[in-house]
Protein backbone atom coordinates (compact mmCIF):
# COMPACT_ATOMS: atom_id res chain seq x y z
CA UNK A 1 0.00 0.00 0.00
CA UNK A 2 0.89 3.88 -1.14
CA UNK A 3 0.57 5.79 1.67
CA UNK A 4 -2.00 9.09 1.19
CA UNK A 5 0.42 11.68 2.76
CA UNK A 6 3.21 10.99 0.22
CA UNK A 7 1.02 9.55 -3.09
CA UNK A 8 -0.63 12.02 -5.40
CA UNK A 9 -2.96 14.84 -5.15
CA UNK A 10 -2.38 14.87 -1.62
CA UNK A 11 1.55 15.37 -1.35
CA UNK A 12 1.55 18.13 -4.00
CA UNK A 13 -1.23 20.14 -2.44
CA UNK A 14 0.63 19.50 1.08
CA UNK A 15 4.01 20.40 -0.65
CA UNK A 16 2.32 23.60 -2.62
CA UNK A 17 1.20 24.89 0.73
CA UNK A 18 4.26 24.26 2.38
CA UNK A 19 5.95 26.28 0.15
CA UNK A 20 3.79 29.24 -0.14
CA UNK A 21 3.65 29.59 3.64
CA UNK A 22 7.51 29.57 3.74
CA UNK A 23 7.73 32.32 0.88
CA UNK A 24 4.99 34.31 3.35
CA UNK A 25 7.43 33.92 5.84
CA UNK A 26 10.83 34.96 4.52
CA UNK A 27 9.80 37.43 1.86
CA UNK A 28 10.52 40.85 2.70
CA UNK A 29 7.32 41.91 0.01
CA UNK A 30 5.01 39.68 1.69
CA UNK A 31 1.93 41.00 3.60
CA UNK A 32 3.45 43.21 6.36
CA UNK A 33 3.67 42.03 10.30
CA UNK A 34 0.05 42.53 11.56
CA UNK A 35 -0.06 45.32 14.41
CA UNK A 36 -2.99 43.88 16.64
CA UNK A 37 -4.84 46.12 19.12
CA UNK A 38 -4.11 45.43 22.26
CA UNK A 39 -7.84 44.64 22.85
CA UNK A 40 -8.88 43.19 19.69
CA UNK A 41 -11.59 40.07 20.15
CA UNK A 42 -10.77 36.42 18.64
CA UNK A 43 -12.57 36.94 15.68
CA UNK A 44 -10.72 40.54 14.76
CA UNK A 45 -7.36 38.51 15.29
CA UNK A 46 -8.19 35.58 13.04
CA UNK A 47 -9.22 38.59 10.40
CA UNK A 48 -6.52 40.47 10.62
CA UNK A 49 -4.22 37.48 10.10
CA UNK A 50 -6.67 35.69 7.58
CA UNK A 51 -3.46 35.97 4.71
CA UNK A 52 -0.73 34.06 7.42
CA UNK A 53 -0.70 30.37 7.13
CA UNK A 54 1.25 29.87 10.56
CA UNK A 55 1.65 26.17 9.95
CA UNK A 56 2.73 23.33 12.11
CA UNK A 57 6.25 21.86 11.31
CA UNK A 58 6.53 18.78 9.00
CA UNK A 59 7.74 17.11 11.91
CA UNK A 60 4.43 17.63 14.07
CA UNK A 61 2.87 16.71 10.81
CA UNK A 62 4.23 13.75 10.89
CA UNK A 63 4.26 13.20 14.47
CA UNK A 64 0.05 13.88 14.08
CA UNK A 65 0.15 11.08 10.96
CA UNK A 66 2.09 8.47 13.05
CA UNK A 67 0.36 8.69 16.09
CA UNK A 68 -3.09 8.88 14.05
CA UNK A 69 -2.18 5.36 12.30
CA UNK A 70 -0.70 3.82 15.47
CA UNK A 71 -4.38 4.89 17.30
CA UNK A 72 -6.58 4.42 15.07
CA UNK A 73 -9.34 7.36 16.31
CA UNK A 74 -13.13 7.50 15.45
CA UNK A 75 -12.94 11.11 15.79
CA UNK A 76 -10.17 13.42 16.16
CA UNK A 77 -10.41 17.34 16.59
CA UNK A 78 -8.54 20.14 15.44
CA UNK A 79 -8.73 23.79 16.76
CA UNK A 80 -7.04 26.32 14.28
CA UNK A 81 -7.60 25.02 10.94
CA UNK A 82 -5.94 28.41 8.69
CA UNK A 83 -5.03 27.31 5.14
CA UNK A 84 -5.52 23.02 5.92
CA UNK A 85 -1.66 21.88 6.22
CA UNK A 86 -2.12 20.02 9.66
CA UNK A 87 -5.29 18.79 8.54
CA UNK A 88 -4.03 17.06 5.37
CA UNK A 89 -1.39 15.39 7.56
CA UNK A 90 -4.57 14.14 10.07
CA UNK A 91 -7.27 13.38 7.07
CA UNK A 92 -4.30 11.17 5.23
CA UNK A 93 -4.00 9.03 8.16
CA UNK A 94 -7.67 8.60 8.45
CA UNK A 95 -7.89 7.59 4.63
CA UNK A 96 -5.05 4.95 5.21
CA UNK A 97 -6.43 4.00 8.29
CA UNK A 98 -9.72 3.42 6.29
CA UNK A 99 -11.82 4.66 9.58
CA UNK A 100 -12.22 7.94 11.63
CA UNK A 101 -13.58 11.42 10.44
CA UNK A 102 -11.48 15.17 11.08
CA UNK A 103 -14.04 18.18 12.81
CA UNK A 104 -11.70 20.81 12.41
CA UNK A 105 -12.75 24.68 13.34
CA UNK A 106 -11.79 28.14 11.78
CA UNK A 107 -12.64 31.50 12.72
CA UNK A 108 -11.63 33.19 9.25
CA UNK A 109 -14.30 32.75 6.33
CA UNK A 110 -11.54 33.18 3.92
CA UNK A 111 -9.75 30.62 5.35
CA UNK A 112 -12.37 28.14 5.27
CA UNK A 113 -13.12 28.98 2.03
CA UNK A 114 -9.59 27.98 1.51
CA UNK A 115 -9.29 25.13 3.68
CA UNK A 116 -12.39 23.37 1.90
CA UNK A 117 -10.90 23.95 -1.67
CA UNK A 118 -7.59 22.37 -0.28
CA UNK A 119 -8.86 19.36 1.44
CA UNK A 120 -11.18 18.89 -2.02
CA UNK A 121 -7.62 19.24 -4.13
CA UNK A 122 -6.14 16.65 -2.09
CA UNK A 123 -9.35 14.36 -2.48
CA UNK A 124 -9.50 13.85 1.41
CA UNK A 125 -12.56 16.39 1.59
CA UNK A 126 -15.14 13.32 2.35
CA UNK A 127 -13.32 12.39 5.52
CA UNK A 128 -13.15 16.28 6.85
CA UNK A 129 -15.87 18.60 8.21
CA UNK A 130 -14.88 22.35 9.11
CA UNK A 131 -17.23 23.78 11.66
CA UNK A 132 -16.64 27.48 10.77
CA UNK A 133 -16.87 29.93 13.97
CA UNK A 134 -15.51 29.81 17.04
CA UNK A 135 -14.30 26.76 18.65
CA UNK A 136 -15.47 27.62 21.58
CA UNK A 137 -18.92 27.22 20.30
CA UNK A 138 -18.41 24.96 17.64
CA UNK A 139 -16.60 22.07 19.09
CA UNK A 140 -20.00 21.53 21.62
CA UNK A 141 -21.27 20.33 18.53
CA UNK A 142 -18.48 17.19 18.53
CA UNK A 143 -20.75 15.09 21.26
CA UNK A 144 -18.90 11.89 20.09
CA UNK A 145 -15.84 9.98 21.62
CA UNK A 146 -12.69 11.95 20.92
CA UNK A 147 -9.45 10.44 20.27
CA UNK A 148 -6.66 12.40 19.18
CA UNK A 149 -6.81 16.55 19.43
CA UNK A 150 -4.88 18.98 18.01
CA UNK A 151 -5.00 22.69 19.59
CA UNK A 152 -3.46 25.25 17.56
CA UNK A 153 -5.52 27.81 17.54
CA UNK A 154 -5.22 31.49 19.81
CA UNK A 155 -3.22 30.19 22.48
CA UNK A 156 -4.71 31.73 25.29
CA UNK A 157 -7.61 29.41 24.45
CA UNK A 158 -6.01 26.09 24.41
CA UNK A 159 -7.68 25.05 28.04
CA UNK A 160 -10.65 26.47 27.32
CA UNK A 161 -11.37 24.84 24.12
CA UNK A 162 -9.77 21.39 26.93
CA UNK A 163 -12.44 22.33 29.18
CA UNK A 164 -15.77 22.23 26.14
CA UNK A 165 -13.99 19.21 24.81
CA UNK A 166 -12.63 17.14 28.18
CA UNK A 167 -15.76 15.33 28.47
CA UNK A 168 -15.85 13.64 25.51
CA UNK A 169 -12.22 12.24 25.74
CA UNK A 170 -11.71 8.89 25.30
CA UNK A 171 -9.21 7.38 28.05
CA UNK A 172 -6.23 6.94 26.01
CA UNK A 173 -7.33 10.43 24.28
CA UNK A 174 -3.89 12.20 23.05
CA UNK A 175 -3.82 16.02 22.98
CA UNK A 176 -0.87 17.46 20.99
CA UNK A 177 -0.60 21.36 22.10
CA UNK A 178 1.87 23.23 19.26
CA UNK A 179 3.63 26.68 20.14
CA UNK A 180 3.74 25.53 23.87
CA UNK A 181 6.84 27.67 24.45
CA UNK A 182 4.35 30.79 24.18
CA UNK A 183 3.76 32.51 27.52
CA UNK A 184 0.20 32.41 27.28
CA UNK A 185 -0.15 28.53 26.82
CA UNK A 186 1.19 28.86 30.39
CA UNK A 187 -2.38 27.96 32.13
CA UNK A 188 -2.91 25.01 29.66
CA UNK A 189 0.49 23.63 30.57
CA UNK A 190 -0.02 24.04 34.13
CA UNK A 191 -3.43 22.09 34.36
CA UNK A 192 -2.09 19.13 31.90
CA UNK A 193 1.08 18.32 34.09
CA UNK A 194 -1.33 18.59 36.88
CA UNK A 195 -1.45 14.86 37.69
CA UNK A 196 -4.85 15.63 39.53
CA UNK A 197 -6.48 16.71 36.41
CA UNK A 198 -6.17 13.19 35.12
CA UNK A 199 -2.90 13.88 32.44
CA UNK A 200 0.15 12.46 31.70
CA UNK A 201 1.99 14.63 29.86
CA UNK A 202 5.40 15.76 28.22
CA UNK A 203 6.89 18.41 26.31
CA UNK A 204 8.85 17.54 22.71
CA UNK A 205 11.14 20.28 21.49
CA UNK A 206 10.30 21.05 17.85
CA UNK A 207 11.58 23.72 15.08
CA UNK A 208 14.00 25.70 16.95
CA UNK A 209 12.98 27.16 20.32
CA UNK A 210 9.28 25.91 20.00
CA UNK A 211 7.68 23.08 21.95
CA UNK A 212 4.69 20.64 21.45
CA UNK A 213 2.88 19.04 24.71
CA UNK A 214 1.92 15.83 23.90
CA UNK A 215 -0.90 14.77 26.54
CA UNK A 216 -2.60 11.70 27.60
CA UNK A 217 -6.21 11.03 29.00
CA UNK A 218 -5.91 8.83 31.66
C1 LIG B 1 -1.55 28.72 13.89
S1 LIG B 1 -2.95 28.83 12.87
C2 LIG B 1 -3.39 27.13 12.58
C3 LIG B 1 -2.46 26.46 11.62
C4 LIG B 1 -2.95 25.09 11.18
N1 LIG B 1 -3.19 24.21 12.30
C5 LIG B 1 -1.92 24.45 10.26
O1 LIG B 1 -1.00 23.80 10.76
O2 LIG B 1 -2.03 24.68 9.05
C6 LIG B 1 -4.21 29.28 14.03
C7 LIG B 1 -5.60 29.41 13.42
O3 LIG B 1 -6.56 29.32 14.45
C8 LIG B 1 -7.64 30.17 14.14
N2 LIG B 1 -8.33 30.46 15.41
C9 LIG B 1 -7.84 31.16 16.44
N3 LIG B 1 -8.71 31.20 17.46
C10 LIG B 1 -9.81 30.51 17.04
C11 LIG B 1 -11.05 30.20 17.65
N4 LIG B 1 -11.35 30.64 18.87
N5 LIG B 1 -11.91 29.41 16.96
C12 LIG B 1 -11.61 28.97 15.71
N6 LIG B 1 -10.44 29.26 15.08
C13 LIG B 1 -9.56 30.01 15.73
C14 LIG B 1 -6.97 31.38 13.51
O4 LIG B 1 -7.86 32.12 12.71
C15 LIG B 1 -5.84 30.74 12.72
O5 LIG B 1 -6.20 30.51 11.38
Amino acid sequence: MTATIVSEPLAATLAGLYERAEEQRSSASGPPRVQLPADATAQHRADLMSDRYMPISPDTGTLLYTMIRAARPEVVVEFGTSYGISGLYIAAALRDNGIGHLYTTELSSKKVTAATRNFEQAGVADVVTILPGDARETLASVTESIGIVLLDGWKEMYLPVLALIEPNLRSGATIVADNTTRADVAPYLDYVRDPGNGYMSMSMGARGHDAVEISCRL
